[in-house]
């Protein structure tokens, strides 16, 4: 057994741990509507461990929210706790084979190969590529009237994520694969994508698709073509013959032990990995740091300063790290399949349960955020944040991968818009959370007018295109 951060006295049974008894289904649908006050509310009532019932088939989930313990959760080993069957909602998007699913020593060898296609030269293209991109899509944005600009936002996002994968080797299919993704990814706005499908009949799969309103069938059929554009891309990509250091290239000249290259599966679930775990998360983060500064003058002030200066960018990482330590993207971390027993905090874990570390929970903890509730950039001043209680992005064995390209795209888009707009909103409520599957984005859609600011009128007048 392995055994993290055990006190003295013998370890307890996870089962004794406190927790809401309403039924399933009702901490599901409280959890999707409203996570932020849903996990406040638990660990008002039951401290800063507690079990939840949201997993079908009776499995038990087991929130942690002390970094120690959160710690220990990361750097368990590899075969006693598992990320892969953390992530079966998300089934339906990545599929089994890809570096979301996969554990131990497949995941290790994956992520090995894959990680030169976000480093050095190609990071840097990847680099330039997000700012170009911030320059020529963001001034396409609606200017003067309030719209939610979540769409645009996340539209974005996905062509970096085309740059990532494809680079400069656009596939001739790419319109319609952007059209068609993006139709997916809407799926996520709707509680059905939280439904397992991959663990259901075919007979209750047709049933559910049979229900419209839970666009699932509209899901699927986008799948399948987003399948045949993607072979299509690899096809086309590989008659050429040419290869950079793009995702693509690098994941087609990837070998086994055996000689064997990755399958069509395995491409095309990578793929659809960075299109999912590369958007989602980045759009949230991307719509509440707009949301945030549009309530909190002095803070924006003071970056719209740094930004036209143009000699630093302290403030901004300070922004970033503020924004993405209150709003979590991804609120509570993949979650941990417990393969074998292990006591963590004094608390002992059996296989079958699984543990969710709350980054809300940690990033809002009074004892670690001094006025965890309130938007203050400056407490990053001098500061770097901490593996264990600054968690937007995981850690352990599955940290995401995309972290650096996240925080560029962040930037990117926050220096382009505040150096050619001013931010206006009808009314100084905040627009509070809502869920799209295991990412949390604002519930409006951060609903804004981006005014052109009449002092950068040179740069301010290209707007009034349709989102692309
Ligand atoms: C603000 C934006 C983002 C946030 C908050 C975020 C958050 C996360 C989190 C919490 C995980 C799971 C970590 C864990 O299990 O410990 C993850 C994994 C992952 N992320 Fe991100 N992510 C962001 C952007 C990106 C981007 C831009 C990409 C791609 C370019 C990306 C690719 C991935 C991949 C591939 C994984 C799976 C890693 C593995 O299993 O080894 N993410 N991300």
């Amino acid at each position: 057994m392995s055994t993290v951060n055990t006190p003295a006295r013998e370890a307890v049974p996870a089962t004794s741990l406190p927790g809401p008894r309403s039924p399933m289904l009702y901490q599901g649908l409280k959890l999707f509507r409203d996570p932020a006050s849903f996990m406040r509310t638990c660990r008002e009532r039951y401290g800063k461990r507690f079990e939840l019932k949201i997993m079908p088939k009776g499995s038990t989930i087991y929130v942690i929210s002390d970094p120690d313990e959160v710690k220990a959760m990361f750097l368990a080993p590899r075969t006693v706790l598992h990320t892969g069957n953390g992530s079966a909602a998300l089934e339906k998007f990545i599929g089994q084979t890809g570096l979301a699913w996969l554990d131990e020593e497949e995941h290790k060898a994956r992520r090995k190969q894959i990680l030169p296609s976000i480093k050095g030269d190609a990071h840097k293209r990847i680099e330039a590529s997000v700012g170009e991109m911030a320059e020529r899509i963001v001034a396409t944005w609606p200017r003067g009237e309030v719209v939610a600009l979540y769409p645009y936002i996340h539209r974005f996002t996905i062509q970096v994520i085309r740059e990532v994968v494809f680079g400069k080797a656009v596939p001739s299919c790419w319109d319609e694969l952007f059209e068609v993704v993006w139709d997916m990814l809407s799926l996520n706005r709707r509680i059905s994508s939280m439904i397992e499908t991959h663990t259901m009949s075919p007979f209750a799969v047709k049933v559910l698709r049979a229900v419209r309103p839970l666009g699932l069938d509209r899901f699927f059929k986008n799948r399948a073509r987003a399948d045949a554009l993607i072979a299509q891309a690899v096809r086309e990509r590989m008659d050429s013959g040419e290869f950079g250091d793009d995702m693509l290239s690098v994941m087609l000249g990837i070998t086994r032990e055996d000689g064997s290259p990755l399958s069509a599966v395995e491409l095309r679930d990578e793929i659809m990995t960075m299109f999912l775990a590369g958007t989602e998360t980045t759009s949230a983060a991307i719509c509440w740091a707009l949301e945030c500064l549009s309530r909190e003058p002095a803070a924006l002030e003071k970056l719209v300063a740094e930004i036209d200066a143009g000699q630093s960018d302290t403030y901004l990482t300070g922004t970033v790290h503020e924004v993405l330590r209150m709003y979590p993207p991804t609120p509570q971390i993949i979650p941990r399949e417990v393969m074998k027993p292990i006591e963590i905090g004094g608390v002992r874990y059996e296989p079958g349960a699984h543990l969710w570390a709350s980054g809300y929970l940690v990033h809002h903890d009074p004892e670690i955020y001094p006025e965890p509730d309130r938007f203050r950039p400056e407490r990053w001043e001098g500061v770097k944040p901490s593996a264990h209680t600054w968690i937007p992005f995981g850690g352990g064995h599955t940290r995401c991968l995309g972290d650096r390209i996240a925080i560029l795209e962040m930037k990117a888009v926050l220096r382009e818009v505040l150096s050619t707009c001013a931010l206006h909103r009808e009314d100084m409520k905040p627009e509070g959370p809502r869920s799209r599957t295991v990412t949390m984005t604002t519930r409006q859609g951060t609903r804004l007018a981006l005014r052109p600011r009449a002092d950068r009128a040179d740069r301010a007048d290209l707007a009034g295109h349709p989102a692309g």
